[in-house]
């Protein structure tokens, strides 16, 4: 047999044997309930002996001329679902836009000065978390910088949630989160496909979700990946979970900020709770199970009430009644 067809029969084998495996790891509804619980785990008790800050300061960076309530309804969802201070970092053109629509944000007009990595490197001591990506844009300039706080974070040990143009960079330059494992990345349909595609060079498999999400992940080098769509698909290149609760058919702008915001907060209440807490599985997975269930239940939630006339901003006023649905029976 020629080198190169049997080069494809083993990855032809490799991926059958592949999807047994990942099939094998498939959540059934009692698994879902099961991942709810240690949702519910990880969330640190409210107590008169806290002081502000301790339940969350998270950070976003996004927000450019083109796209002011991406970075908005991911910053504000963090608040809602128990943060105590969320930043925006921001080109300066969407400032006082962000601020306009919220005085319980906290926003840097940063993002496009020459000093952006360090005018945002100041603040990383004092941030639990960051979602990168919502409503920033694909400017050259602006990804630069970016580029720059991610390695900045990394240093520093710090989670980051990649979402929306965050993920667009991580497509140009996968090296940029390879192993870290403190990434989650939150890609839709389409940006699964430029991330596959860049980082696999081949398209993906679309009757394999489970598989493709947990091939991405392991050639990330067991990056948390989290894969939006009717049901969501989630892995860390060990373990795949399935997120299938029950939302609407609604499909506006913004559910998915409001998917990284909450995530951003999650994930780190999950690593301080630690894998105790998790029963052993990962607290980025947990972590990450419990904003997709969030989500599909304020989408849920709000779809009884709006019909198709729903919006984010709904979805985000039901962020309380879902949390306790959800997360506090
Ligand atoms: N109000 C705002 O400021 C909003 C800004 N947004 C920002 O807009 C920018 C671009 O985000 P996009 O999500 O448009 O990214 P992309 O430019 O990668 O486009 C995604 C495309 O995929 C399509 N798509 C989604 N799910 C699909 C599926 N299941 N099958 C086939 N096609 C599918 C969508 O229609 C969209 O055209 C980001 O910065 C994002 O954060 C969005 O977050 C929406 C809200
Ligand atoms: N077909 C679907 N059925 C039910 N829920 C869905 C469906 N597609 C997406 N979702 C849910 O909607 C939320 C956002 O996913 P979506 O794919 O819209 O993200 P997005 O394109 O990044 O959104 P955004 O407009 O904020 O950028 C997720 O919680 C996901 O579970
Ligand atoms: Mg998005």
């Amino acid at each position: 047999m020629a080198l190169g067809s049997r080069c494809g029969a083993i990855r032809a084998c490799r991926r059958v044997l592949e999807r047994a495996f990942s099939l094998h790891k498939v959540h059934s509804v009692k698994d879902m309930e099961n991942t709810l619980q240690l949702v519910r785990n990880i969330i640190p008790p409210l107590s008169s002996t806290k002081h502000k800050g301790q339940d969350g300061r998270i950070g976003v960076v996004g927000g450019c001329q083109e796209y002011t309530g991406a970075p908005y309804f991911a910053a504000i969802s963090a608040l809602k679902v128990g943060a105590d201070l969320s930043h925006v970092f921001c080109a300066s053109a969407a400032a006082p836009v962000i601020k306009a629509y919220s005085p319980e944000l906290i926003v840097h007009p940063v993002l496009d000065s020459p000093n952006a990595v360090h005018e945002v490197e100041k603040w990383l001591p004092r941030l639990h978390a960051l979602v990168v990506g919502p409503g920033l844009g694909r400017d050259d300039a602006l990804l630069r910088n970016v580029q720059g706080i991610l390695e900045a974070s990394k240093a520093r040990d710090i989670p980051v949630v990649i979402d929306a143009d965050g993920l667009w960079l991580v497509a140009q330059q996968p090296a940029l989160i390879q192993g870290y494992q403190k990434a989650v990345l939150t890609p839709n349909h389409m940006e699964f496909s430029r991330l596959y595609d860049a980082v696999l060079r081949g398209p993906v498999d679309s009757d394999d979700r489970h598989g493709s999400v947990l091939r991405l992940s392991r050639a990330l080098g067991n990056v948390t990946v989290v894969q939006k769509g009717e049901r969501d698909i989630l892995s860390n290149g060990q373990q795949v979970l399935v997120c299938s609760q029950e939302g609407s058919s609604r499909r506006c702008g913004g559910q998915g900020d409001l998917l990284s915001g909450s995530l951003g907060v999650l994930v780190h209440w999950a690593l301080l709770a630690g894998p105790e807490k998790t029963n052993g599985s990962s607290p980025l997975l947990v972590a990450a199970f419990g904003a997709c269930s969030l989500t599909r239940q304020c989408n849920h939630q709000a779809f009884q009430k709006h019909g198709r006339s729903t919006t984010t901003s709904d979805m985000i006023a039901e962020v309380g009644a879902a949390f306790s649905k959800l997360f506090e029976t």
